[in-house]
């Protein structure tokens, strides 16, 4: 029988996904996506249990121990999978939160749904924290937990991160159960975003939609939290951007293992003069569609030469069963083979497209392999992809290309940072990663290194976590709604 647990992590997905394989039996597998690459090693690290979703329809166990973690699975129908999962949360909250890049489906039904979900987690939290315990909710598919568990276990000191961007005030006021949203994620003691514009954005609505007092002045990174005062409880708000651990990818992409098979890659690919990455799950606010625009532009133009150049795109299938995501990847596949059509010669595409998980191991050898990386997002919350390159590159080689519209952007000034709404931009900046000076290079991505490799996700947690701890004292002064001002 597995004890109660002194910290608690609730996301949405288990960081492991049951697989049920042909023969009948089961296997876990890694769970996608950058939220588990963050918070596995803090997990570990602070013997913790994590309580959420196997990443597939009806599974009900007792808590188990998989790899050293507590895991305590929340069971989810296939119906509820459709309407929480790839519903509201991926059909409504993920546009909504991503700056309406597609349109947003607000759906009765999904909501109600939804609620009943958040419910569930709240009565799976609430029994695997221990008395006095700290309860750490991620993200946008878990709004409401906070509330909810607040309710149910008044003695739990309650933190709250939002892996997405938290969206403009005015997009935000769209969603028709918005009230309800600010009152669930205000049941938490802290709740964090990546950015200080996010934090900002949400002590107004505090302010402007509930009528709460709120601090004055800018929220800072990692310092001058914001504060909601609702009734007795004081609430802070602060940016915390995320990180990886990179320090050991930094040594793991060292191994002459990864070294060699990044040669091989190399090799595989007929040893082409540059080697352009895209790396992603297959999702609208990628912007895969921008890079391969941008590709096919310059390769038309004559800027880039098809014969020496060769881009790769791994691509994991993400949210198979939304509509807005099965039109993009065909959109992509199009695309795809529309360069590779027009430029590729017998067993040498231009473009390699893999739809399909790459291990990690693989993966660092790919990071290592690439002269250029490309993250051209929409809108992104962090993309870790981006900081992870960095931290692959010890030989002080390679060059990114990143978003404006990324989190990280915030962080990686050093990188060629474009407009991936201004395709000319993109294909100025790509063209400028591909013939940069080698000097120019080193200084670049020497920055960026020591940008990444001293903020990485233990510092994230930790500044998270203790800000939590404190999340009794006295916060700053407060302004009442009716002096608020615009959002910033
Ligand atoms: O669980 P899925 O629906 O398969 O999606 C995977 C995860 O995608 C999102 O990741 C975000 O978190 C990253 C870490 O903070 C951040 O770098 C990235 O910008 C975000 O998109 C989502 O927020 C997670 O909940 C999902 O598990
Ligand atoms: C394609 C691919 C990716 N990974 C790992 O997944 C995460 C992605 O995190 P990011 O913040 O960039 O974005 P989302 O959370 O997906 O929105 C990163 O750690 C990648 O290394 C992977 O392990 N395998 C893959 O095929």
């Amino acid at each position: 029988m597995l004890t109660e647990s002194d910290f608690v992590v609730v996301a949405n997905r288990l960081p492991v996904d049951l697989e049920r394989l042909p023969d009948g039996t089961t296997r876990w597998k890694r769970s996608p996506g950058g939220l588990v690459t963050a918070l596995e090693p803090i997990l570990r690290a602070n013997r913790g249990a994590w309580v959420g979703w196997a990443g597939v329809a009806d599974v009900e166990m007792d808590p188990f121990v998989e790899d050293d973690l507590v895991l305590h699975a929340v069971p989810l129908s296939a119906d509820e999978i459709a309407d929480y999962y790839e519903g509201f949360s991926n059909a409504a909250l993920w546009p909504l939160y991503h700056d309406v890049i597609v349109r947003p489906e607000y759906q009765r039904e999904w909501w109600n749904v939804y609620v009943e979900v958040n419910r569930r987690f709240a009565e799976a939290a609430a029994k695997a924290a221990a008395e006095g315990a700290t309860v750490w909710i991620q993200d946008y598919q878990l709004q409401l937990v906070p509330k909810m568990l607040r309710m149910l276990r008044p003695d739990l000191t309650i933190g709250f991160f939002l892996h997405i961007p938290f969206p403009p005030v005015e997009l935000f006021m769209q969603m028709p159960w918005r009230t309800e949203i600010v009152e669930g994620l205000l049941g938490a003691d802290l709740i964090g975003f990546h950015l200080p514009g996010g934090a900002q954005n949400f002590l107004y609505l505090a302010r402007q939609l509930l009528g709460h007092q709120t601090s004055r002045g800018n929220v800072g990174v990692r310092s001058k939290l914001g504060v909601v005062q609702v009734g007795f409880r004081t609430v802070r708000v602060g940016a915390f951007p995320i990180s990886i651990a990179s320090g050991e990818l930094d040594e793991q992409s060292r191994r002459k293992s990864i070294r060699d098979r990044a040669k091989a890659i190399r090799k595989e690919l007929g040893n082409p003069k540059k080697v352009v990455l895209g790396v992603d799950r297959l999702d609208y606010t990628k912007g895969i569609d921008v890079r391969l625009d941008a590709l096919h532009e310059l390769i038309a133009e004559k800027r880039v030469d098809p014969t020496d150049t060769v881009m790769v795109q791994l691509a994991t299938p993400s949210r198979e069963r939304v509509d807005s995501y099965v039109h993009m990847r065909g959109e992509i596949e199009k695309m795809v083979s529309r360069i590779n059509g027009e430029y590729a010669e017998v067993g040498r595409p231009v473009v390699h497209y893999i739809h399909r998980p790459v291990p990690r191991e693989e993966l660092i050898a790919f990071f290592v392999a690439a002269d250029v990386m490309l993250v051209t997002p929409l809108r992104d919350g962090m993309n870790l992809v981006a900081k992870e390159y960095i931290a692959c590159r010890s030989d002080l080689g390679g060059a990114l290309v990143l978003s404006e519209f990324t989190g990280a952007a915030a962080e990686l000034r050093q990188a060629f940072l474009c407009n991936p709404h201004d395709l000319e931009n993109v294909k100025d900046k790509m063209e400028a990663a591909l013939t940069q000076p080698r000097d120019e290079g080193r200084r670049r991505m020497r920055a960026l290194r020591r940008q990444v490799l001293t903020h990485d996700v233990d510092r994230w947690a930790r500044s998270f976590l203790d800000a939590l701890s404190h999340s009794g004292a006295a916060g700053p002064a407060l302004i009442a709604p009716e002096e608020a001002s615009e959002p910033e």
